[in-house]
Order: C-alpha cells, then sequence, then structure tokens
C-alpha cells in the first residue's frame, strides 16, 4: 500500500469520526468474515485508543439485540463517544496477567464471550526476531485464554470463548505464526489468514482468522 493509500484511511477516520485508522482494519475483516454477529458478546484485547471498540459496537445492532463489548488495554482508555453505546465496558490491566474468570466477571458474563479479538502489539524494538517473539506471546496468550480449559493449554480455569465463537489475532509474521495457525485447525472448523488493505505496506502484521470452535 502506498503511503497516500494510508493517508485517505487516516483523512476517512478523522472523517467518520473513528479513534484511529485501524478501524478499517476490523471492518474490511467483518465485511470479509462476518465475525460479529447482532447481539454478540465480544472481548476487544489491547482495545486502546478504541477504534476496534467502536466498529465491534456498530456490529452488534440496535440496542435492543442486546450484546456486549468489553475492551482491555494496559493504557487507560475510555469508550469514545462516537460510535460506542452503553453496551461497551472497558477496563484497564495487562492481559499477560489476566484470568478468564476476570474478564467474565467484568463483562458480566455467565458462559463465555462469541468473539475474542486481539489488535495487541507489543513496543517494537525494530529488532525483528525480538519483535516477532513478542507478539507471539500475545497473540498465544489470547488464545490461551479463549480456549484453553477445553484444550487444556492451561493447567485450570475454562476458556472463554463459547462453542462455535471465532478468535481473531494479530501476529507479526514469522516461524511461530505457522506454528499457531496450525494448532488452531485442530480447534476451529475455519482458519484463515488476512491482510486487510488498511495495513501499512511497510508493516509485518497479519490476522489469524479462525471461526467454529469446536
Ligand atoms: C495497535 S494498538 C490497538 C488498536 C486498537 N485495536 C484500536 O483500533 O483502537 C495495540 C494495543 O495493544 C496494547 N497492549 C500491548 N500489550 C498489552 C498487554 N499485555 N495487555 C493489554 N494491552 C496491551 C497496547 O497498549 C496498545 O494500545
Amino acid at each position: 500500500m502506498s503511503a497516500g493509500v494510508a493517508d485517505f484511511f487516516c483523512r476517512e477516520a478523522q472523517r467518520l469520526r473513528y479513534a484511529a485508522r485501524s478501524a478499517f482494519k476490523l471492518l474490511q475483516i467483518q465485511k470479509r468474515h462476518q465475525i460479529i454477529r447482532p447481539g454478540a458478546s465480544v472481548l476487544d484485547l489491547g482495545c486502546a485508543p478504541g477504534a476496534w471498540l467502536q466498529v465491534a459496537c456498530q456490529s452488534l445492532g440496535p440496542l435492543d439485540k442486546g450484546g456486549v463489548v468489553l475492551g482491555v488495554d494496559v493504557k487507560k482508555v475510555k469508550a469514545p463517544a462516537d460510535h460506542c453505546d452503553e453496551r461497551v465496558k472497558t477496563v484497564c490491566a495487562d492481559v499477560m496477567r489476566l484470568d478468564s474468570r476476570f474478564l467474565l466477571d467484568h463483562a458480566q458474563l455467565e458462559h463465555g464471550f462469541s468473539v475474542v479479538l486481539s489488535d495487541m502489539c507489543p513496543r517494537v524494538s525494530g529488532i525483528g526476531s525480538k519483535d516477532t517473539a513478542l507478539s507471539f506471546e500475545l497473540g498465544f496468550k489470547a488464545l490461551r485464554l479463549a480456549v484453553g480449559g477445553r484444550f487444556k493449554l492451561e493447567p485450570e480455569g475454562h476458556g472463554l470463548l463459547l462453542p462455535g465463537g471465532a478468535i481473531v489475532i494479530k501476529l507479526l509474521e514469522g516461524e511461530e505464526s505457522q506454528g499457531l495457525f496450525k494448532l488452531c485447525e485442530g480447534m476451529f472448523r475455519s482458519v484463515v489468514w488476512t491482510r486487510p488493505k488498511a495495513t501499512r505496506s511497510s508493516s509485518r502484521e497479519i490476522y489469524l482468522i479462525c471461526k467454529g470452535l469446536k
């Protein structure tokens, strides 16, 4: 993607009152893969500054359809006033230290989420192998939270993704990412990579889209 296209998404984000240009990545994923259904329960890991919260809330449909979006970030973040409503809640926490019970309690859900999104990324050091490994750790933690108990990835506690549910995981492309793909193939009915058009051409990020938790 050229710098001109990148600028296009920045301008569009401002015009449409999204918190960041990253909104278009989830919009493009949503258009192609229909991850979030009306009334869904969505966990958004690494949610600051809130653009994915906005797109997730829009995707829930009208208020009377219900649904919930819980955003988590190490940075303090409030649900943006535009495109978000009372169904969006946020919590400031380090995902690496969380367990599934904490997240279910915060979302006031008894059984689980229908969708888990992880757009988490580490503070980039510029050392390729180090950044890839850190990104993998964040993505793998998201997967463990989602499916841990059911697939024995966690010693205890239950995974917080409902059967049939979907997870989207951002990773920096590397050897480890193929391992995660293979692991997910055993757990989900459909597993694909995607690179939304809104991704900057200089970025190594790719998204793993897993649908239909077995
Ligand atoms: C690319 S930004 C997310 C953008 C967001 N999806 C949006 O559209 O507004 C990545 C976020 O991951 C968060 N993050 C990184 N490591 C984290 C961790 N261990 N726990 C919680 N959040 C984390 C960062 O603070 C950062 O805000």
